[in-house]
């Protein structure tokens, strides 16, 4: 797929039009449902002024979290904390697509910005399928006959199929917001495949989504090393062999994580390059924390240990180029921030060309005030992942497919 070829803002003409745009807010959030970073909201902020500049009615619509999680909230603090960063009042709704919805979309007028509630409120919105399933769903006919064009900048929602990503672009006339477009051009000419060691860092929360990456990853043989922390390390050191005691057995069982022991073993055997923590950090029943070998653990892990820092640390100024994704540990809870942020420090110190993703790392980065260190943020983790390794990704597909349909192809 072309994807430098696929439409920009520039290619349309937004004036008194009405305009769709999907954004990425997913934001990490607190114990008051407070946003704790706002980077993401930050980084869909050129886009949103361009086009009300231009005259364009935006209609933006975003996710945040997964239904059953913590951070499964509605959007009305990305509201507020748009408004503050675009200087300008931001409406909101609570609904997407009802009829309070559609009347507020209806009476929106050219230079005006409304935020709908969080589209994952929406079952439909919940499920992959493909962009020919996605264009009946009831969320893209009620909506997408409010609009003249789709806008689609939520790179790091991009390795999803779901209706607000790929079933627009079936019905209607679709480009690249701008962070997308700069995502996409920055990681195709950046990665270079010939450059070696690569050192892929890769941990957080979303463990069957990293494993079916690191397949990709390990078939293509785009990393020469992956060093894993988090839940990830969990699950490869469980695959291992290694008993990680009651709380955190129990743990990995309640996510569903151990179901995929079988296929992180299969990875192991064939010799991918495969790195586990040597140490963790733990806290037990009585909320004592203690740090503990990985073949005797006993309380629940919170984060990687001092003696995994220093090794991964080793490994990782190695490298000519290291991609990190994911946190080491629950760095929401500043006692377990440390691994995080001194392998982020590595990375930045090690002279390596070094990509990072998803919010959270976003966060470590600023707070170790290395911004300028660095060789791309990606706004994207799994997205990220999953373009590195060379899998499509069905948002840009959908894009591909409307330009064609619509006649906005280029080149
Ligand atoms: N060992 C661990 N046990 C439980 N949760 C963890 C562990 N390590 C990391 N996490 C959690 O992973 C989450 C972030 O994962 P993820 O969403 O995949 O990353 P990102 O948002 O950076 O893309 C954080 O909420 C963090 O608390
Ligand atoms: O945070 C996100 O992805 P990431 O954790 O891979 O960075 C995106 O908002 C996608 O969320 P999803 O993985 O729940 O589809």
């Amino acid at each position: 797929m072309s994807q430098l070829k696929l439409p920009t803002l520039d290619d349309i003409d937004v004036s008194g039009k009405k305009v769709l745009l999907r954004v990425d807010f997913n934001s990490p959030v607190g114990d008051n449902e407070e946003l704790l970073d706002d980077s993401r909201i930050r980084a869909h902020v050129p886009t949103i002024k361009e086009l009300l500049e231009r005259g364009a009615a935006v209609v933006v619509v975003s996710h945040q979290g997964r239904p059953g999680e913590s951070d499964f909230i509605t959007l009305e603090p990305h509201a507020a904390k748009l408004s503050a960063l675009l200087g300008q009042s931001v409406q909101f709704v609570e609904d997407v697509m009802g009829p309070e919805a559609r009347r507020r979309i209806k009476n929106l007028k050219p230079g005006e910005v409304l935020l709908l509630d969080n589209v994952r409120f929406l079952a439909e919105e919940n499920i992959n399928a493909p962009p020919e399933v996605q264009e009946k769903t009831y969320l893209v006919r009620r909506l997408a006959k409010l609009f003249d064009y789709y806008v689609n900048d939520a790179f790091a929602t991009a390795h999803r199929s779901q209706p607000s990503i790929v079933g627009f672009p079936m019905v209607l006339p679709s480009v690249m917001g701008r962070l997308m477009q700069k995502e996409v051009e920055a990681l195709s000419k950046i990665f270079n495949p010939k450059v070696s060691p690569k050192v892929f860092v890769l941990g957080g929360g979303k463990v069957p989504d990293s494993l079916s990456i690191i397949e990709n990853i390990v078939e293509n043989k785009v990393a020469d090393r992956i060093l894993t922390t988090g839940l990830l390390s969990e699950l490869f050191l469980v695959a291992k062999g290694i008993d990680l005691g009651e709380s955190n057995m129990k743990f990995l069982e309640k996510k569903g994580i151990l179901s995929l022991v079988p296929k992180a073993r299969k990875l192991l055997l064939s010799g991918a390059p495969i790195d586990v923590p040597l140490d963790f950090v733990t806290v037990d029943e009585e909320g004592n924390v203690k740090v503990e070998p990985a073949y005797n653990v006993t309380g629940l892990i919170r984060d990687i240990g001092p003696a995994t820092i220093r090794s991964y640390s080793e490994l990782i100024k190695e490298a000519k180029v290291v991609v990190m994704r994911g946190p080491a540990g629950v760095m929401e809870d500043p006692r377990f921030r440390k691994g995080t942020k001194e392998l982020v420090r590595a990375a930045l110190e090690s002279g390596a060309f070094t990509i990072f993703g998803g919010g959270h790392l976003t966060a470590v980065i600023e707070e170790l005030g290395m911004k300028d260190r660095v060789g791309h943020i990606s706004t994207g983790g799994g997205a990220l992942l999953a373009f590195l390794s060379g899998k499509e990704l069905p948002a840009l597909k959908a894009l591909e497919i409307s330009a064609r349909k619509f006649g906005l192809i280029k080149g």
